[in-house]
């Protein structure tokens, strides 16, 4: 790069996460029975002076009057200001030490707090432009010296004007003093820094934000610790996501916006255009339409257990792993089956139903323990499986049912057949995936095969049963009672009316798909699977996911790792492989996995590379996806 550019950088709110004042304040009245109140005041001065709405000499000379701050105090505040640096200025610490003759500290904060904090990421401490306090003999903070230019009204453009500085110049601040600067046409670039604050009328004021360094540095092609700026990735939650999902991704540095319900298909192209990384529940459908809209997206994640939903081939096709939460909600459905189990083993619906009414009906008719009645589990992955285990501990006796080979816990017992389980259960129990095949699994054949007087729950999805089926079932007495929580067209948001031939049948519990529905599992689900999502973007890691090949890699130490996702054709590796070494590039570590339909290979490299090496990489027949990690 030509070193005729030069980088004026804010302290306040943007060097650091906070304005010092304030954490002088929070240090020198921490005594005073009126801190909160004097601090609220000192914020109030700042941010006028911030937002250029006050004269900057007059609210600094009020805010230092109100701090009552002494000498003492200022070691502990820039112990305290060490742990408050912006996260993307500490990530990027190198380009600090790389331009140290071209970045300057433009601040109108103290040089006695900036110089420590700055010095320490390679700024040199000549080029810390900031006020100086006064003190009094006891060591009291009793003003500034109100000979430097930092301490007057537009006291930023009278230094930048004293700098002469010959170049293009940046400035990066959360501040109107800053945008000033620009305004004088003293510098090219104004970038409102908000990682920390976004003052409006500064951002107002320019084309330029920067929502992290990352970003400064992305868009004027300079030198980052990171591939790419985390601000850069949208994503899109939908269908009421517990918040702490929001907040893992704000952290992360992610721009998100959030969805109350479901979208059709129709919206959802139009939605998920830029988006790179969506988060559903069990309403939204991915499909091929809808990935074929998805330029910019990097991964799913379903915010539940099912999968159902999302077109998982075509997302492979499309080089996109999908996550879920095989396990948060688990739990919940079992209890859930639990209660409904016992509800309608006694027929307690009707029964408060009618003291609803004002019916007093006491009788022990067709209400009946479950100890030593048969269970039946359709289905005996996790949720069937710990539905075993809780209604054993019941003194159920336990029957399942699997397409697959599984382990019996307890006492159950494994049925070879379907029918041979419905023959024998006194309750039957769904707990099979929405996988296409299951379409109508459970119908006419299979109530009729049912003990007359059984008791019948749907907890897994809606289109497993067949719904009129059910309904003849449960009229003619074969089916003594039912719950079901999921059916086969359910309402898109809680505005929309629930149509279904089961409303007004006798015994018949429904619940709005609330199976997993708890506050527990909601928080669980928003805490697996965004670190899931964003183990795949930092890392490549795919472990756990459901429709990609499963690859638990190293951490990426020193080097370049290259992430190549192609159609699982022969000779991939061997091309990847020749692009590296006619480029004398040096591998550090090579990881492949393939499925059926796609290959996943992550190279690690060297970080000394010809840079054309990504191109041909990128264009080698076959690719998918191929994206850089450092
Ligand atoms: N109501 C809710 O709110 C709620 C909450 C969570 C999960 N669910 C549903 O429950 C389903 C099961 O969850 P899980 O965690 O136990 O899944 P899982 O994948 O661990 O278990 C599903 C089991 O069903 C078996 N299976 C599939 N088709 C079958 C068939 N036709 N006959 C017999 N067995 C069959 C599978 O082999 C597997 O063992 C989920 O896929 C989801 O659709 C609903
Ligand atoms: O698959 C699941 O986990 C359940 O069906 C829950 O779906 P939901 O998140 O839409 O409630």
């Amino acid at each position: 790069m030509s070193k005729d550019k030069y980088f004026i950088i804010d302290f306040d709110s943007t060097f650091t996460k906070v304005e010092a004042l304030d954490e002088l304040g929070e240090i020198s009245l921490h005594d005073d029975p009126n801190k909160e109140q004097i601090l609220q005041e000192i914020k109030n001065l700042t941010n006028s002076a911030m937002e250029g709405k006050s004269s900057f000499t007059e609210g600094l000379t009020k805010r230092l009057a109100l701090l009552q701050a002494n000498k003492k105090h200022l070691q502990p505040l820039i112990e305290r200001l060490k742990d408050k640096v912006s996260d993307s200025i500490k990530r990027n610490r190198n380009f600090f030490a790389e331009f140290a003759n071209h970045t300057f500290i433009v601040s109108s904060g103290f040089k006695e707090f900036i110089k420590p904090i700055v010095t320490e990421y390679g700024i040199k401490e000549e080029n810390v432009y900031a006020n100086t306090f006064l003190y009094d003999e006891n060591g009291n903070i009793t003003g500034f010296d109100k000979e430097n230019v930092l301490c007057l009204d537009k006291g930023k453009i009278k230094l930048l004007e004293t700098m002469a500085l010959k170049g293009d110049v940046y400035v990066v601040g959360d501040g109107y003093t800053d945008y000033e600067i620009k305004e004088a046409g003293l510098a090219n670039k104004f970038y409102a820094f908000t990682e920390n604050i976004a003052r409006d009328n500064v951002i107002a004021k320019t084309e330029y934000i920067a929502p992290s360094f990352d970003e400064f540095l992305y868009q004027n092609q300079l030198p980052m610790a990171i591939s790419y700026p985390k601000n850069r990735i949208r994503v899109l939650l939908l269908e009421s996501i517990h918040p702490k999902a929001v907040e893992l991704f704000k952290k992360e540095g992610y721009q998100i916006e959030t969805i109350a319900g479901a979208l059709s298909e129709e919206e959802l192209c139009e939605a998920i255009k830029d988006v790179s990384i969506i988060g559903i529940r069990s309403k939204t459908h991915i499909t091929k339409k809808v990935l074929e809209h998805a330029n910019r997206l990097i991964s799913v994640g379903a915010f539940c257990i099912g999968t159902n939903q999302i077109d998982l081939t075509a997302c492979l096709d499309a080089g996109i792993p999908v996550f879920n939460a095989p396990y948060s909600n688990t739990r919940s459905v079992v209890e859930l089956a639990i209660g409904q189990i016992i509800m309608l083993s006694r027929g307690i619906f009707d029964k408060s139903e009618k003291m609803h009414r004002g019916e007093w009906d006491k009788s022990a008719k067709g209400s009946y323990e479950v100890r030593d009645k048969k269970l039946g589990i359709i289905g005996y992955g996790n949720i069937g499986a710990q539905l075993s285990v809780l209604a054993e501990s019941m003194g159920m006796e336990v029957y399942y049912y699997d397409v697959v080979e599984k382990l019996q816990l307890g006492n159950a017992r494994k049925c070879n057949t379907l029918k041979e389980l419905l023959e024998i259960a006194d309750f039957v129990t769904l707990h099979v995936d929405g996988r296409p095949n299951n379409k109508n699994m459970f119908g006419a054949e299979e109530f009729a095969a049912m003990k007359k007087g059984a008791i019948f729950l749907n907890l897994s999805r809606g289109h497993v049963v067949n719904i009129p089926s059910l309904v003849e079932a449960v009229k003619s007495g074969k089916v003594r009672g039912a719950a079901i929580d999921v059916f086969p067209q359910e309402p898109a948001n809680n505005e929309e009316e629930f149509i279904s031939e089961l409303r007004g049948l006798p015994n018949v519990i429904l619940t709005p798909h609330i199976g997993g529905s708890t506050s527990e599992a909601q928080v669980n689900i928003a805490n697996f699977v965004p670190n899931r999502i964003m183990d795949y973007i930092n890392s490549g890691n795919t472990y756990q996911s459901v429709n990609f090949p499963n690859i638990q890699l190293p951490e990426l130490k020193n080097a370049h790792r290259l992430i190549h996702i192609h159609k699982n054709v022969p000779g991939v590796l061997a091309n990847i492989n020749n692009v590296l070494a006619s480029n004398h590039v040096n591998i550090e570590g090579q990881y492949l996995k393939t499925n059926e339909q796609v290959g996943y290979v992550i190279t690690d490299i060297n970080k000394a590379y010809d840079k054309n090496v990504i191109g041909e990489l990128k264009s080698l027949p076959a690719t998918i996806k191929f994206r850089m990690l450092y």
